[in-house]
């Protein structure tokens, strides 16, 4: 398996001719993930076709091999994992290494923690920044015990799982799938309910996929833009098919790279059209963007649609908070759409993004700088003064901090610049996106590694 290590590896693009044609992206990452942890804790045979093979879900898959799942890789996309169920969990021999993935790690603490067993966690320098505590304190209410932490709440951190985990009620502190995900994902080895309200509603694929596998999941809305969601503790979830569909979050990038290139038109293939999902999509139509949803239809229990899209005048916006957990990892490759953009787009609330793989904030700003951007962050918010198509580029290497959004913004960026662009790695893109170099290039995009 490929692990995103070694030296640096600097990427450049440039400016060059349209981007035309056809490309289908790979497997949605949040459900990737999803698909190993539920394979785990099912009885049977798990088959998931379209898995994202990224280095994030590689690991995760580790992780449930040491945990007692089978995983079998079929042919490239497809997958057969035999699960050890939930309450079969055997203690790992070695600590959980989750490389650069968030999600990985937090989902298996909601898992690993709920069982009696002990697991450590570790990962990068960019996971091991990354606060734990919100995963943690709930856990801790559910009787799992931290043995011990990093500083801060941090991996490396090793839990202990009780003889029965406490189910809870719990309103979770910020927007977070992942949050939300590890106590139900913990509730599912717990007896009785177990209640997650969120007030703002984040996305859906752990809920939608408890039903897929057996259990019973109630939710409700809760105040204006909230949901409460209840899961019934200890269902035989049983293993079952997946399909993956394709990543809107890696969409996004041919999706601006085709907006920001003159004379460009493309299709993007079947891309995963979840409401909790397309903020981005929405935010850029609003900016005046050319995208066509066409051909909608079911893919694996998800809407997707083949979206043409066309280069466009862009006009700057504000991008409400509300919409940010419906976009949240899309805000760097939309401050780069913003920047091809007549006027200033504000995006506004922006706080989670100072806790991803980097800060994001201020890794974006600062690319911004290198590429001569007139940007500023007020408080949360990030504005981009849009310079009408007419970008610089130059500058040195942007620096991406262990961040593959940040590394495939830059370098979309890069396509229609005046000058070339540089970020000073592009390793960690495999972690999301493998064959974005690929891709791109199959569109026409000038970018060498
Ligand atoms: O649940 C998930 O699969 C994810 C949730 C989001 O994180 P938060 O829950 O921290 O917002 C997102 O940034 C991440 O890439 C994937
Ligand atoms: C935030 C991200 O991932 P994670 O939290 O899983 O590391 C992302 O993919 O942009």
């Amino acid at each position: 398996m490929s692990h995103a290590h070694g030296s640096p590896s600097p990427v450049s693009s440039r400016s060059g001719t349209p981007l035309k044609g056809r490309i289908r992206l790979p497997g949605d990452k949040s459900i990737s993930h999803r698909s190993m942890i539920f394979g785990l804790l099912s009885i049977g045979e798990t088959r998931v076709e379209g898995l994202l093979e990224g280095d994030d879900v590689l690991r995760t898959a580790e992780a449930c091999r040491a945990l007692g799942a089978t995983i079998t890789r079929e042919a490239p996309g497809r997958w057969r994992i035999v699960g050890a169920g939930i309450g079969g969990l055997k203690d790992p021999s070695d600590i959980l290494d989750f490389g650069n993935a968030g999600t990985g790690s937090r989902l298996m603490m909601g898992v690993a923690g709920s069982h009696p067993i002990t697991s450590t966690f570790d990962g990068d320098a960019s996971l091991r920044k990354r606060p734990m505590r919100r995963i943690l304190d709930p856990l801790t209410q559910m009787g799992v015990t931290v043995v011990s932490e990093a500083e801060g709440g941090r991996v490396p951190l090793t839990l202990r799982g009780p003889k029965e985990t406490i189910p809870i009620t719990y309103e979770t502190p910020a927007a977070s799938a992942q949050i939300k995900s590890a106590i139900l994902l913990a509730g599912l080895n717990s007896p009785g309910k177990t209640t997650v309200i969120e007030r703002e509603a984040t996305r859906d694929h752990t809920e939608r996929m408890l039903r897929h596998f057996g259990a019973s999941v109630e939710v409700a809305l809760h105040g204006a833009d909230g949901r409460a969601i209840t899961l019934q503790g200890q269902p035989e979830l049983r293993g079952t098919e997946i399909v993956v569909p394709t990543d809107p979050s890696s969409a996004a990038f041919p999706l601006v790279a085709a907006l920001i290139t003159p004379g460009s038109d493309v299709v993007l293939e079947g891309v995963m059209m979840n409401p909790l999902r397309t903020g981005l999509i929405t935010t850029l139509i609003e900016m005046g963007a050319s995208i066509e949803r066409l051909n909608e239809r079911d893919e694996g229990g998800e809407t997707v649609a083949d979206l043409r899209v066309r280069h466009s005048r862009l006009t700057g916006v504000t991008v409400p908070h509300a919409r940010a957990p419906a976009m949240i990892d899309e805000y760097p490759i939309l401050a780069v759409a913003a920047a091809f953009a007549d006027g200033t787009t504000r995006m506004q609330g922006l706080h989670e993004l100072r806790v991803k793989e980097s800060d994001r904030l201020a890794a974006v700003a600062a690319g911004l700088a290198e590429a001569g951007v007139e940007h500023e962050i007020q408080g949360d918010d990030l504005l981009v003064h849009g310079s009408n198509g007419k970008v610089r580029g130059g500058g040195n290497p942007v620096a991406t901090h262990l961040d593959h959004r940040i590394a495939m913004s830059f370098l979309v960026m890069g396509l229609a610049t005046a000058q070339p662009m540089t970020v000073d790695d592009g390793a960690m893109i495999a972690t999301s996106f493998p064959s974005f170099l690929p891709l791109m290039r199959e569109l026409g995009a000038t970018i060498q590694d």
